[in-house]
């Protein structure tokens, strides 16, 4: 990909919207539009005028236009899965052989696809580019943040089986839905507000008032979740596959294990990862509950070490009330790339059973960061 005279032309779909405003600004902070000739495109405003990173393309191109993408040597997505389903089947139609990088969930599965996340899988990624791949498509966010934290014990070949209880942000539903978290918080304490300013007001008093408005939401105040979040949660998350396993959780492990390049799902060479998915109150950070089983009984301080040395990300967090409040909450990781992991202590079932939680911003290393750096990892190749 390296052209010392010409650079290479990328295609970016999906820019303005919140994943690919998260993938702009790492983009414009890691320099990388000074190695790319980027073309911004539009579903909704070709012609119009393209953010200030364009260079020689100052117009925004038709993201729907197949002869103005197949210009491009490669494509970023965040358009989503609807797009990637019209757009993508024509455009390599067309006989184009180029690059496509993909944030939506559409082509994850393809034999042909690669689930992008090279701190855990640069392997994986550079067999199928010596191989010719072209589609490159960026992990459930779950999913990423996971394996950016505990990555290092399956590249040991330490765990047996897995499960992960999520606690799972708004965000990762979109941005409607983080309006909507909001405006369900500002109506409970619109409810009560007078209450709470008095202090000698019963605390029943307030809670059964915000429970009688929780349950009476209007219509439009819980369109997007289709039940109240806010001081509540939901432990469902995307489509119900019918088998009493919701989708979300049905990537825990089809997606761990692909991206580990273990096959994809539960095959024979396949770790078992299951668990629950929930949606909670948090605005970007999806946190998680872990409960390994190792094969073998590995000391708390070994696997620290390990998880502290896989990347410059993850961050061991010690397993102390203090440190725990301070830095291992959605809070503190949202903004950052860093992955905290935490509570990491033997459980009660016996020597081989660890338990962990970790955080990740999941819109950095959940959606965008991935997608970036396999661009880097194109540029470079
Ligand atoms: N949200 C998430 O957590 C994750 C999302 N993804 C994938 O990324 C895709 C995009 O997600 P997300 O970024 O949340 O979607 P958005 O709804 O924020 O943006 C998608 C597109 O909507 C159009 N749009 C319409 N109105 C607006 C507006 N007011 N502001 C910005 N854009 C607008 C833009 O297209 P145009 O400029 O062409 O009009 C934009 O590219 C998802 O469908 C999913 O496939 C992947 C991982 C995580
Ligand atoms: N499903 C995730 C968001 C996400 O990353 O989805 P997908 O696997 O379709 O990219 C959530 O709602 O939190």
């Amino acid at each position: 990909m390296a052209n010392a005279s010409k650079q290479p032309l990328v295609g970016l779909v999906g820019w303005r919207g919140m994943v690919g405003s998260v993938l702009m600004d790492r983009m414009q902070a890691e320099g990388d539009f000074g190695l790319i000739e980027p073309v911004f495109f539009s579903t909704s405003n070709a012609g119009g005028k393209a953010p200030a990173m364009a260079k020689n393309e100052t117009t925004l191109k038709d993201a729907n236009d197949i002869e103005a993408l197949k210009k491009c040597d490669i494509v970023i997505t965040c358009q989503g899965g609807d797009y990637t389903s019209e757009v993508f089947p024509k455009l390599r139609a067309a006989g184009w052989n180029g690059h496509w990088i993909d944030a939506a969930s559409t082509l994850r599965m393809n034999d042909d696809a690669i689930i992008v996340l090279d701190p855990v899988n640069l392997p994986v990624i550079q067999n199928a580019l010596a191989k010719g791949g072209k589609n490159w498509v960026g992990g459930n966010c779950t999913v990423s943040c996971m394996l950016m934290g505990v990555g290092a014990l399956y590249k040991a070949g330490l765990v047996e089986w897995m499960t992960s209880m999520t606690y799972q942000a708004a965000s990762g539903g979109g941005a409607q839905h983080m309006r909507e978290l909001l405006t369900q918080f500002g109506t409970l304490n619109a409810e009560v507000r007078a209450l709470l300013d008095d202090p000698k007001s019963a605390i029943l008093e307030i809670d059964r008032k915000v429970l009688h408005k929780q349950q009476n939401l209007s219509a439009a105040e819980t369109a997007n979740f289709g039940a109240p979040l806010g001081g509540s949660l939901i432990p469902w998350i995307d489509k119900d596959l019918g088998d009493g396993m919701s989708k979300e959780e049905w990537k825990g492990g089809a997606e761990t294990n692909k991206i580990l390049g273990q096959g994809a799902g539960f095959g024979t060479a396949a770790t078992p990862v299951d668990g629950f998915c929930v949606r909670i109150g948090a605005m970007r950070c999806h946190s998680q509950a872990l409960t390994f089983k190792l094969k073998k009984d590995v000391p708390v301080a070994d696997i620290e070490a390990m998880i502290a040395a896989d990347n410059p990300w993850a961050k061991v967090v010690p397993n102390t009330r203090e440190a725990t409040v301070k830095d291992l909450t959605p809070v503190a990781v949202t903004g950052t790339m860093d992955i905290p992991v935490g509570r990491i202590r033997k459980l009660a079932m016996g020597p081989e059973y660890v338990g962990a939680f970790t955080i990740g911003d999941q819109l950095l290393w959940g959606a965008a960061e991935p997608l970036r750096r396999m661009l880097r990892i194109l540029l470079e190749a």
